[in-house]
């Protein structure tokens, strides 16, 4: 087996909550003159606007401000906009409860500012706000921010649906207004930016969908806050996935790399074994044993595949064994797989097949990894209520199984039952989501275990390396399952080059 240990996660990108940046805020604020952390994330703001920008004189800008800090940042960096020669209007959801010291720095520099709703002074009137909306080069969302609740309230949804009808570049500060910045939850509009600054540390909403979506591209301006260790979430990137990935010694052979057995498909469902083999091959295991009734479609697929048709117990050592795919209603497969004392994955029919209290009773660690769909059948909840919450799902279903859970999706998420910091996937694409590519990664993220990752690791590791070999095979494309796991060993290369 080749252990490896991982140091220090110094490279990944990380979200905390936003108890935990409020903290962090509050403890540095105390140390810094008042109003100095707004500034930083103001110049911040300022910057990535004039890049986006490219020439900011004579550029018109548009400001939506609401009632707290978020409308603060935007109203101040909306003053070193114009100072630079743009034309700011800023558009106050409260002009009563504007941030008073941005409202004042905005018009010391050139700017103006119109009430949202109402017809005060030149250019006011919901019709004309619209309208400036419409024409401007650049909006700038600061309607809320990390203080936001539910969703958009009523009087901010005519504005965002301008901001999308727009041709200008939408920029949102902090986080897109209307998303839910700790869960990554929607309800109802919310702000559509093509680049969202945030300040300090990314929040989990920005890396998980839907509200990922909404974000855009995402710059973090530091803000010099100094944040705890172990963050609510992390994505592992380039370097960290090299640093993961097995490498064999000079003197591995294929046993100490590792076996993986695979025990999936059924006659009816060769497919579903072909394409986990067709994964397992590529993910760093010395050698996968096949056992099940596809062996024939296997074999013919793959010579390199050690194929039993004895049940799961005799069909030799494995280091870690997949079971699922395609399995149909065979119980005493996933049963059998389930007693061994190695690590598991446990995928597709495998999940129904699987009870809690087998899971929970192992004493090796086992990785599930259902869809949406999936998920929310263990849960007994709709669809839905995981696609909007994935967070609370897959924390939720780790706790109830004891188990380590991949939650399949445009943003895959990785929970361990221990709690600490759930992973979440930057490579995926909707390209993946074609018939049979959760077989493939099944059967990667299996050989990953069995040459020697964890569960957490070679879960997020499996989901990093497949993303990437879907955008690879892709290449913006259709393309189906196999494509995506012959192009497991170019994504490989693909992240150790780096
Ligand atoms: N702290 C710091 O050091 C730094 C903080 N910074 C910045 O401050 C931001 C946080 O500021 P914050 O705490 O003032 O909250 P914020 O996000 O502006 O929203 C609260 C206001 O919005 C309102 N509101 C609530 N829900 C709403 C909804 N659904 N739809 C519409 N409105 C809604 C709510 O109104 P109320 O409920 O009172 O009527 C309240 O007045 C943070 O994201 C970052 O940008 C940076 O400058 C760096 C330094
Ligand atoms: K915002």
């Amino acid at each position: 087996m080749l252990g490896r240990s991982y140091g220090k996660l110094d490279r990944m990108r990380s979200a905390y909550s936003v108890e935990t940046v409020r903290t962090a805020e509050r403890q540095l604020m105390a140390r810094l003159p008042e109003g100095a952390l707004m500034q930083r994330a103001a110049a911040g703001l300022a910057a990535a606007c004039a890049d986006l920008l490219g020439r900011v004189y004579g550029s018109r800008v548009v400001l939506l401000v609401g009632s707290g800090d978020n409308g603060g940042d935007a109203l101040y960096a909306g003053a070193r906009l114009a100072r630079r020669g743009a034309g700011v209007t800023a558009v106050l959801l409260a002009p009563e409860r504007a941030h008073a010291g941005g409202l004042a720095a905005l018009r010391r520099a050139g700017g103006r500012a119109v009430s949202a709703g109402g017809a005060e002074g030149a250019g006011g009137g919901a019709a004309g706000v619209e309208e400036l909306i419409e024409r401007a080069d650049l909006v700038v969302d600061g309607i809320v921010g990390i203080g936001g609740k539910g969703g958009l309230r009523p009087d901010a949804v005519p504005l965002a649906a301008a901001a999308e009808r727009s041709r200008a570049a939408v920029v949102a500060v902090d986080l897109p207004s209307g998303v839910d910045a700790g869960t990554g939850e929607v309800r109802g509009v919310a702000v559509r930016a093509d680049l969202t600054v945030t300040f300090g540390a990314h929040k989990p909403g920005l890396l998980i969908d839907p509200a990922r979506e909404y974000a855009g591209s995402v710059r973090l301006v530091d803000i010099g806050l100094e944040l705890p260790v172990e963050p609510e979430l992390e994505a592992l990137q380039h370097a960290d996935v090299a640093r993961l990935l097995p490498v064999p010694r000079a003197e591995s052979d294929k046993y100490r790399r590792g076996v993986v057995g695979i025990a999936a498909g059924s006659a009816r469902y060769p497919g579903a074994a072909v394409l986990a083999v067709a994964g397992a091959l590529r993910g760093g295991a010395g050698a996968v044993r096949y056992v099940g009734p596809a062996g024939d479609a296997v074999i013919t697929r793959f010579p390199e595949t050690l194929v039993s048709d004895q049940g799961p117990k005799h069909a030799g050592r494995v280091q870690a064994w997949v079971v699922g795919p395609g399995a149909g209603d065979d119980a005493a497969t996933v049963g059998e797989v389930l007693a061994a004392d190695v690590p598991v994955l446990v995928d597709a029919d495998g999940l129904r097949l699987a009870e809690a209290g087998v899971v929970r009773a192992r004493r090796a660690p086992t990785l599930m990894t259902p869809h949406a769909g999936e998920a929310a059948a263990l849960l007994g909840v709709d669809r839905a209520e995981v696609e909007g919450g994935r967070l609370a799902a897959v924390r939720e279903l780790a706790g109830r199984y004891g188990a380590t859970v991949l939650l399949k999706g445009s943003t895959t998420l990785i929970a361990d039952s221990g709690g600490g910091a759930v992973r979440v996937n930057p490579t995926g694409t909707a390209w993946l989501a074609t018939a049979g590519s959760g077989d493939v990664l099944s059967g990667l993220a299996g050989s990953l275990l069995a040459a020697g990752l964890s569960t957490v690791d070679a879960g997020s590791v499996g989901a990093y390396v497949h993303g990437l070999a879907g955008r690879l095979a892709a290449d913006g494309a259709p393309v189906g399952a196999h494509d995506v796991a012959e192009a497991v060993p170019e994504a490989w290369r693909n992240v150790l080059a780096e």
